[in-house]
């Protein structure tokens, strides 16, 4: 079996075939989380999310994930505190994963890499007046990361997973309401925060992350439903997705933070 601290460099769709670099990167994304290098900040406050399960729109295939879109147009599925300033809107959320178990997080903690990493996707409407104008601004956007593990069947995801199959080629859509994401997040309240980037085109280094430190569990058919998918459009000849990671980036003049001791 390939080490587990082997990473596919050259994954097989175009966005990783060649490494991504936005010239000039200093604050790039994904990281690989030294624990022992992380500060506590005493100042970091307890997320506050509220979801409004109403929102929750489609799911969608983009082409290097599976999609579940939002209704941002009002302040109604939002989070605050934490590092945070102000309040940031939902917009969607999506996963990164691996062709097999031994890979497949963006993200990595003291070098140890997850099956799959859900990313969900805030932007700010107070200095923003919409999320891709967000998406260009500094600190425009927050993302919640959380690690994937195996383990025991996830319920709430599974209303996720009985919907891919519809979503199986690029550019599908399936309609997918009242889903409350925070089913999706682990109750240990710790996480780590740094300055970052999108991990897809265009590479804006627009994000703070807000990096979980308890994964979720899945099980393996779950996981599975994930390399089902198709990085392919119908009629085409099939790519199945998977490794759809970017590479880790350099930390370079930066600090991780932990809400926790
Ligand atoms: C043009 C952006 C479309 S929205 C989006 C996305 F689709 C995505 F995949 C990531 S990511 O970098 O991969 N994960 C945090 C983002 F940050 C995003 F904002
Ligand atoms: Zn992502």
């Amino acid at each position: 079996a390939a080490c587990s601290s082997y990473r596919l460099r050259d994954a097989l769709h175009p966005l990783w075939q060649s490494e991504l670099t936005v010239s000039g990167g200093t604050r790039q994304s994904p990281i690989n989380i030294q624990w022992r290098d992380s500060v506590y900040d005493p100042h970091l406050k307890p997320l506050k999310i509220h979801y409004d399960p109403t929102t929750c729109l489609y799911v969608w295939n983009n082409g290097y994930s599976f999609q579940v879109e939002f209704d941002d147009s009002a302040d109604k599925s939002v989070i605050m505190g934490g590092p945070l300033e102000n309040h940031y809107r939902l917009k969607q959320f999506h996963f990164h994963w691996g062709a097999i178990n031994e890979w497949g997080s963006e993200h990595m903690v003291d070098s140890k890499v997850y099956p799959a990493e859900l990313h969900l996707v805030h932007w700010n409407p107070v200095t923003s007046t919409s999320f891709e104008e967000a998406i260009m601004e500094n600190n425009g956007l927050v993302v919640i990361g959380v690690f994937l593990k195996l383990g025991a069947h996830h319920a709430g995801l599974q209303k996720l997973v009985d919907a891919l199959p519809a979503v199986r080629h690029k550019d599908a859509i399936v309609e997918f309401d009242v889903f409350d994401p925070c089913c999706l997040m682990p109750s240990c309240p710790d996480y780590w925060t740094y300055d970052g980037s999108l991990t897809t085109p265009p590479l804006t280094e627009s994000v703070t992350w807000i990096i979980k430190k308890t994964p979720i569990e899945v099980d393996q058919n779950q996981l599975e439903e994930f390399r089902m998918l198709l990085f392919t459009s119908a009629g085409e000849e099939e790519k199945r997705m998977v490794d759809n990671f970017r590479p880790l980036q350099p930390l370079m003049n930066r600090t991780v933070r932990s809400s926790f001791r």
